[in-house]
């Protein structure tokens, strides 16, 4: 199993952990984290997503996949609000991990002690190629770990990186298919065939 779903030890205590989805854009990492807390859903486990304020590319209380698969969640501006706003629940999802504050490994530290399964979906590197924010601290103290290749669309291989097609060199720019595609390491960096 690539991660656990049954949280319980054989003292029948409750086991937290850290899951990281990781990847490119277009990769599929929403709709992993959609798909895993659903299936908590399923099984009657009280769940909360987070995700921050900043990105508000599509709607505001509402983690949506370039699919259009969706799922509530609530959008906040720094990582020590989820630890007030997750009382009793038993999975918490967090998209969009690159764009939080560097505190956000510790929370989720202090959440999967108390039992929690934190399951954490981001880039993880930004369009430089370069870690993206609290992205590898994640990756370092992740249990489990996941990642998920776009297709790139220049040659069709599997796809690692973030191209943007802009002049902006600002880290955080947010956007979709005009800025951004999914390429393979040949096509990013453009290296002789
Ligand atoms: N080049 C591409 N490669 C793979 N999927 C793509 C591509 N372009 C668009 N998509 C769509 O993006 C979806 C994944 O969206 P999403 O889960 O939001 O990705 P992420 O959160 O990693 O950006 C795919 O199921 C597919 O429908
Ligand atoms: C590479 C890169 C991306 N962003 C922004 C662009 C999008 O708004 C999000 C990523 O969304 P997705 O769900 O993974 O498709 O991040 C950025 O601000 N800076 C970058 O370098
Ligand atoms: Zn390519």
């Amino acid at each position: 199993m690539l991660f656990s779903e049954h949280n319980f030890n054989n003292r029948n205590r409750q086991v937290g952990s850290i899951e990281v989805i990781c990847g490119s854009m277009f990769s599929g990492k929403t709709e992993e984290l959609i798909r895993r807390m659903r299936r908590a859903q399923f099984a009657k486990l009280k769940i909360e997503i987070f995700k921050p304020s900043l990105d508000n590319r599509y709607a505001d209380k509402e983690v949506i996949s370039h699919d259009s698969n969706s799922i509530h969640s609530t959008p906040i501006n720094h990582s020590s609000a989820i630890l007030l706003l997750s009382s009793d629940t038993k999975v918490i999802g967090i998209d969009e991990a690159q764009f939080f504050d560097d505190e956000l490994p510790n929370v989720c530290i202090q959440l999967a002690n108390k039992g929690i399964r934190v399951i954490v979906a981001g880039l993880d590197m930004d369009y430089q190629g370069k870690p993206f924010g609290p992205m590898p601290k994640l990756l370092a103290i992740a249990e489990h770990i996941v990642k998920v290749h776009a297709v790139c669309v220049q040659c069709g291989a599997p796809a690692n990186y973030s191209y943007r097609f802009n002049d902006n060199k600002d880290i955080v720019l947010l956007g979709e298919k005009e800025s951004y595609e999914p390429r393979c390491r040949h096509c990013y960096y453009n290296l002789p065939l």
